[in-house]
């Protein structure tokens, strides 16, 4: 099976580091194919990033539409456009957070996230709603670097420090990761940290993979259904649907 790990932001290292993880839980004969944004913000970090990032979110899945891939890894913890890219695709297509919030949710009575910036913390929480893991979710929290800064070595001891604080904050079980740029120091953390830390890539990447490996796909029918014909204007008009 083929399953596209789709970075939303235009930021090719940060798709790496999310094609790598995704490989590295994958069954033999899953191909895993990162693929960057060419059309987006290089970081989301606001809801004009994530809107923004869309477009070029929708145009990665029609290409993979066309090209046969079996299932598809939204790759940023907003889940951006993750309902058009159902509407699109024939096969599951899962966000990083919802998979992640899920796989947490199996751990113990209750996870914390921790994010990057403050400012994201309420997508977060609204997808926590929106999945059903609001009762699973004991607190939201920022280590307040921001998403290409990840990369920084330093960047992992503050990331850790602010996993500890949560947990003790908020009394939880688990620590999920709110950004894919995370995915890469889940090992370091979960040492460091002492409780389960799942990165949302590789829980996505498996959810992808145990769906198809069932032999199922995207509901044809009713709210995902393929949208209608329908012609876009401007710099979309190549969104036009025939
Ligand atoms: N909360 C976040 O920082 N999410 C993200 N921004 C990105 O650019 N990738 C993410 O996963």
């Amino acid at each position: 099976m083929r399953i596209r790990v789709i970075n939303p932001n235009a930021s090719a290292s940060m798709t790496a580091i999310a094609e790598e993880c995704a490989r590295a839980v994958a069954a033999p004969g899953t191909i895993i194919e990162g693929a960057t944004n060419t059309m987006g913000p290089l970081s989301i970090e606001s809801h004009y990033d994530e809107a923004l990032s869309v477009p070029g979110l929708l145009a990665e899945i029609a290409r993979g539409e066309a090209e046969g891939v079996d299932g598809y890894v939204i790759a940023c913890f907003g889940d951006p456009g993750l309902d058009a890219a159902r509407e699109l695709a024939r096969g599951p297509v899962i966000g990083i957070a919802e998979a992640a919030m899920q796989a947490a949710s199996h751990l113990g009575r209750g996870f914390s996230v921790v994010t990057t910036l403050s400012r994201t913390i309420g997508r977060a929480a609204e997808l926590a709603e929106r999945y059903g893991m609001d009762r699973f979710c004991f607190g939201l929290h920022a280590c307040e670097i921001p998403v290409l800064e990840l990369e920084d070595p330093k960047a992992r001891t503050v990331i850790a420090d602010a996993c500890r604080e949560a947990v003790h904050a908020d009394n939880s079980d688990a620590i999920v990761l709110g950004c894919a740029g995370m995915a890469d120091l889940c090992e370091y953390l979960t040492r460091e940290v002492g409780v389960p830390v799942i990165d949302g890539v590789t829980a996505a990447t498996l959810t992808v993979q145990s769906l198809v490996t069932m032999g199922l796909r995207k509901s044809g029918r009713g709210e995902y259904a393929r949208p209608l014909p329908k012609q876009y204007t401007g710099i979309l008009s190549g969104f036009t649907l025939d």
